[in-house]
């Protein structure tokens, strides 16, 4: 049982300029729903804007105007009793700590009871059995990552966030993982936002799909994707899974900015 309803996620003209110096526009006046028990991935060009947006969602960024509701609640809140859990591109593991008691921890911030059986049950479906009482440091970075998600899902957040999550596992891990975990959360009623650079996981792990502008990060296309549940691995082959890569792969390809000789970048 989820510990959370899955909430909604509202973005209501959220916008976000950095200052660097000169301002940075990352994100402009952006209206988006994520619907509840739904998983959507945020795709776009390198540099748009999609980890700010989801920054944002976190409550790790803070807004230049606009707001987030997370089933009305602000993302501050929702993190502060842990219905919220995210992995980011670097897996922020405690280095002192091992693979096991990392993935516990979280049920301890989260002031949940100790669950040893959900831990490992976790450790073995996102591959790493045998390493539970290994240190961060002694895995590589794929397997980091694998570790950051199964701490992630052992709270059963309502919403979760993934930035790059399966970015530095090999392909075949990858396609596993892309079959098996939607499906832990999916079952739950989980609401997931991630954000890919990969057209093929967005159409295989997701509901939806949103194509993002280059910076500043305005949407572009927002395809819902009408294949069945539970995904299975055939369906990279089918017809309508390559005829959705093939529209999404358009849309990207039109908002990347014309080529430009790389010395003037
Ligand atoms: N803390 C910051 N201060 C200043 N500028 C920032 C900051 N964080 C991000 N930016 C800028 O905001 C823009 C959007 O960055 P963001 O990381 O959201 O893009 P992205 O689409 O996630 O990129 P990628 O796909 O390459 O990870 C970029 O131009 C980036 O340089």
């Amino acid at each position: 049982m989820a510990a959370d309803l899955p909430p909604e996620v509202a973005c209501r003209g959220l916008a976000k300029t950095y200052d660097a110096g000169a301002p940075v526009e990352a994100v402009r006046p952006l209206d988006l729903t994520f619907a509840a028990g739904r998983t959507t991935a945020l795709l776009g060009p390198s540099g748009c804007g999609k980890s700010t947006v989801l920054r944002m969602i976190a409550g790790l960024e803070e807004p230049t105007a606009g707001e987030v509701r997370i089933g009305g609640e602000t993302p501050l809140e929702l993190r502060r009793r842990a219905g919220l859990a995210m992995a980011f591109q670097e897996a922020a593991l405690l280095p002192w700590r091992s693979v096991a008691s990392n993935i516990g921890l979280a049920l301890t911030l989260a002031r949940r009871r100790a669950d040893p059986e959900a831990v490992q049950r976790l450790i073995a479906l996102v591959g790493l059995e045998g390493f539970e009482q290994r240190r961060p440091a002694e895995l590589s970075g794929g397997m980091r990552q694998r570790a950051a998600i199964a701490r992630c899902l052992v709270t059963e957040p309502g919403l979760l966030l993934l930035d790059e999550p399966f970015g530095s596992v090999d392909e075949q891990t990858r396609l596993r993982l892309n079959l098996d975990l939607p499906r832990l959360w999916q079952e739950r009623g989980t609401t997931a936002i991630l954000v890919t650079h990969s057209v093929s996981e967005a159409v295989l792990l997701s509901d939806r799909v949103v194509v993002f502008s280059p910076r500043p990060a305005t949407v572009l296309a927002d395809i819902a994707i009408d294949l069945p549940q539970p995904r299975r691995a055939g369906m990279v082959r089918e017809a309508r899974f390559l005829d959705l890569v093939d529209q999404i792969s358009a849309s990207l390809a039109e908002s990347e900015p014309a080529a430009r000789p790389l010395a003037a970048q």
